[in-house]
């Protein structure tokens, strides 16, 4: 189902938390929301569920204004950081309970429990208590209990966060794969890019009250459409320096770490501290007054004038990008 936000706005006393979020999701859409810590993401979540009203603008759910229902009249699936699983009870009993509430019959019950089980890969689990299972099989249990009522969307609030890193990469494949598999309309909410690119089929970053930009994901790493977007974007910050250092009209130009030639070229700069990573290294150097960022395979000490040149950049004016 598509899910529509229309000038959304919440204000929490004199802090205008989200200031006019507008966007359509498409149906079967892995929609991600990212932004720094308190930009009003899980507020925005919230109010899709239906768990907190906004002063202004409205929820669409497949073209009908679901903007006064409450959580369960919009038959929408949430999973949150903490599963809160009902701890006495097994994993069979946790993922019936919301079909129970709805009063199903005890062999339909059965059967979607089972069905979403085996998808969730937990079928072996079924008869256990929850207290007495993994993190990752909890994470796990707490999705399937959110999706066996066949709900018209999902909202996923940092589920993963519990999680190891390496588990972390488990589990995000399998969100995905089930996300596939169900043709859901996901909406996750994270403040991890890494996280947000390698799950969304687009990204919306959330800055200032509103979608500073949606796009995919490499759109959004090579194409930040604000400075805002590329220095909050990348294991670094996108390097600015003024257009006319570089023999260029623009007001400001912007460049990756990795979009330039070490070791050969015109310009030099000169090497302030190094970061290590895998087989490369990040040179963290000034070029002509300016803090740059290059990545190099060479190997460069503190003190070193490298020679590097530039092989794409990005103009900006305003803070804005310029389309070329
Ligand atoms: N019920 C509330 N009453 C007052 N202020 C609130 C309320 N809920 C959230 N806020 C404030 O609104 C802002 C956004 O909070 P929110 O939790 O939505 O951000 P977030 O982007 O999800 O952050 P995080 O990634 O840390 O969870 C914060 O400044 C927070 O303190």
């Amino acid at each position: 189902m598509t899910v529509e936000l229309v000038e959304l706005v919440k204000v929490y006393g004199t802090k205008r938390v989200l200031d006019g979020v507008t966007e359509k999701i498409e149906s079967g859409e892995f929609f991600v929301i990212l932004g720094p810590s308190g930009e009003g993401k899980s507020t925005l979540l919230r109010i899709m569920a239906g768990i907190e009203k906004p002063d202004k603008g409205k929820i669409l759910v497949d073209g009908v204004d679901v903007t006064n229902k409450p959580p369960e009249k919009r038959n929408v699936a949430m999973v949150f950081q903490n599963y809160a699983l009902y701890p006495n009870m097994t994993v069979r009993d946790n993922i019936a309970f919301p079909l129970k509430m709805k009063g199903m019959k005890k062999e339909e019950i059965q059967e979607s429990v089972e069905k979403v089980a085996g998808l969730l890969g937990i079928s072996e689990i079924l008869d256990k208590k929850v207290t007495k299972i993994s993190g990752g099989q909890q994470q796990r249990v707490a999705i399937a209990r959110a999706i066996v009522r066949n709900p018209s969307y999902y909202l996923l609030d940092e589920p993963l966060s519990n999680l190891d890193a390496r588990m972390r990469t488990v589990a995000r494949g399998e969100l995905k794969r089930i996300q596939k598999e169900l043709k859901g309309t996901f909406i996750y909410v994270t403040h991890d890019q890494k996280e947000a690119l390698s799950l969304a089929d687009r990204v919306a970053v959330l800055h200032a009250g509103k979608f500073e930009q949606v796009s995919k994901p490499k759109d959004l790493y090579d194409y930040p459409r604000t400075k805002w977007v590329a220095e909050f974007i990348g294991d670094f910050p996108m390097n600015f320096v003024p257009g006319e250092i570089l023999g260029e009209k623009a007001e400001e130009v912007g460049f990756r770490p990795e979009w330039v030639n070490v070791g050969k070229g015109e310009l030099t700069c000169s090497v302030e501290s190094v970061e290590a990573v895998g087989d490369s290294r990040y040179l963290i150097c000034v070029f002509k007054g300016y803090g740059i960022t290059i990545l190099s395979e060479e190997y460069y000490d503190v003190g070193d004038e490298v020679k590097f040149e530039i092989t794409q950049y990005r103009q900006f004016k305003d803070g804005q990008l310029v389309e070329e």
